[in-house]
């Protein structure tokens, strides 16, 4: 497993080693003691999360404001394009984005930790998207920065208009959204 730094601090990349046979391939996609010892990470994982979106759908950018969620991200089944913004006011990186792509194929995944908002994009006809959280589902903390904020200027891989939720859609800017001190 190879872990690497982002731009943004705290967020990780993360490659797992693939074990190749004739018979297809093994790994391990999650050792909570690996993870601890090789991220430095204490995180105890509490739900695990999966969706599945078409091409061209845009999920994000969420975050909880109280029982924040550290999101370990990694996706089964086609591609995204992955996306976190920090929203730390306190960060020297505070409003700057970063976006990985994440696949079946490559099997990369991103340690998303609290403090951050978070979205994707599918690039492939569709995407099956897995992650698992540090802390419950908790609706009324739920919040969206709008996603194509223009002070945020995420480079999403878009052919055309994203699919969007209704939540999605009523997003706000960054500067009008509550963030992390
Ligand atoms: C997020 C969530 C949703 N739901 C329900 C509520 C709703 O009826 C349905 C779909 O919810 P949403 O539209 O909020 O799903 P979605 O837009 O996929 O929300 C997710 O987006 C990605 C980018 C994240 O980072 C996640 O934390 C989460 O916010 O699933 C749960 O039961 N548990 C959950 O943890």
């Amino acid at each position: 497993m190879k872990i690497s730094a982002t731009p943004l601090q705290g967020v990780l990349l993360i490659e797992p080693t693939v074990f190749g046979d004739a018979r297809g391939y093994f790994y391990e996609s999650f050792n909570a003691r690996r993870f601890a010892e090789l991220t430095g990470v204490q995180a105890s994982f509490v739900q695990d999360n999966h969706s599945r979106s078409a091409k061209g759908v845009l999920r994000g950018l969420h975050y909880q404001i109280q029982q924040a969620q550290g999101k370990l991200v990694r996706v089964t089944a086609g591609a995204i394009f992955d996306v976190v913004l920090d929203i730390r006011r306190s960060s020297p990186t505070f409003g700057r984005w970063h976006g990985v792509v994440l696949s079946a194929e490559n099997k990369h995944e991103l340690w998303v930790p609290p403090g951050f908002a978070h979205g994707f994009t599918v690039t492939s006809d569709m995407a099956e998207v897995q992650y698992k959280t540090t802390d419950y589902w908790a609706p009324e903390f739920e919040r969206s920065v709008i996603w194509n904020d223009p002070a945020v200027g995420v480079a999403w891989p878009l052919d055309g208009e994203p699919l969007l939720s209704a939540k999605d859609r009523a997003g706000v800017p960054l500067a009008q959204a509550e963030v992390f001190p």
